[in-house]
C-alpha cells in the first residue's frame, strides 16, 4: 500500500506578492515526486518552506542546482563531514565506501572538488545527500548544469539508488523531460498564489509515455 506524506499550510509573501497562500501538496513515501513549474514561479521557495517545517527539519537532505562541496576537503572527507556526528568512525567508513561504490566514484575518494568535472562533483553531492541518514531528499534542479550524456548517466544511477534506498524524493524542475524521466508522480504548479494545475501518476502511462509527454507539455505551455 502506498503511504502519503501531507505537506499542509504553506504560506509565503514577498512584500506585496503573495506567493503561497495555504498551499497543500501530498507526496508518496519512498518514491520520487516531481514538481514542475516555470522559472521564477516559486519552486526553490517551496523547497525551503518544506525544509523549514518542524516535522521535516531533522529528516531532510538537500541537493541544489550547483553542488555544495567543501573545496578544502577531499571527496571522502566531504561525505564524512555531513555524517560525522551521526556515526562512529568505522561505521562512517562503510557508509562512505558504499555510496562511492553505488555512484561509481570510488577512485575519486582522495580528489579535491576542483580536480573533478561537474558531473563527478554532482555525483559526490548525490552520494553525500544519500549517506546522510534521513528519509526525505529535496532536490532543486540538480542536473541543470550538466551536459546531456553526463545527465543521462547520472539519472540512470540515481534511479537505481532511489529504488534501493527507498527515500522520499521531492524534486523541483522547470524541465518537462527531467520531470518525466525521474518522477513517478508529477505535479504541475503555477499562478500566484501558487496552486496545483495538474497531477499525473507516471505508472498510468507505462505503455504510452508519448501521450504523457504530450499532456504535460500542453499543460506546461499553457501556463
Ligand atoms: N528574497 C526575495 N525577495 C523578494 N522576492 C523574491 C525573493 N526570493 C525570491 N523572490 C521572488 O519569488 C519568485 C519565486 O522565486 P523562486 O526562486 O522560488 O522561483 P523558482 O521557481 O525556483 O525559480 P528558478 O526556476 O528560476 O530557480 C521569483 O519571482 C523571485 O523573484
Amino acid at each position: 500500500m502506498e503511504e502519503r506524506i501531507k505537506i499542509v499550510g504553506i504560506n509565503k509573501r514577498y512584500s506585496q506578492r503573495e506567493l503561497y497562500n495555504n498551499f497543500n501538496i501530498e507526496v508518496v513515501k519512498g518514491k520520487v515526486t516531481c514538481i514542475l513549474g516555470k522559472s521564477g514561479c516559486g519552486k526553490t521557495t517551496l523547497l525551503n518552506l518544506i525544509c523549514d517545517k518542524e516535522e521535516f527539519k531533522e529528516d531532510v537532505s538537500y541537493i541544489f542546482q550547483e553542488d555544495r562541496l567543501i573545496p578544502w576537503l577531499n571527496v571522502y572527507k566531504n561525505i564524512e563531514f555531513v555524517i560525522a556526528k551521526k556515526y562512529k568512525k568505522q561505521q562512517r567508513k562503510k557508509i562512505i565506501e558504499k555510496h562511492l561504490n553505488m555512484l561509481n566514484i570510488e577512485k575519486y575518494a582522495n580528489y579535491y572538488p576542483e580536480q573533478l568535472s561537474g558531473g563527478i562533483r554532482q555525483r559526490v553531492d548525490i552520494g553525500r545527500a544519500f549517506a546522510y541518514p534521513c528519509n526525505i531528499l529535496l532536490m532543486d534542479e540538480p542536473f541543470k548544469s550538466l551536459d546531456i550524456k553526463t545527465r543521462n548517466d547520472i539519472i540512470t544511477d540515481f534511479k537505481e539508488l532511489i529504488a534501493k534506498e527507498e527515500k522520499t524524493v521531492i524534486l523541483v524542475t522547470h524541465d518537462v523531460e527531467e520531470a518525466i524521466s525521474l518522477g513517478q508522480y508529477i505535479y504541475i504548479i503555477g499562478d500566484e498564489p501558487v496552486r496545483i494545475l495538474n497531477y499525473y501518476e507516471v505508472s498510468n502511462y507505462k505503455n504510452d509515455i508519448g501521450t504523457l509527454i504530450k499532456y504535460i507539455s500542453q499543460d506546461y505551455n499553457s501556463i
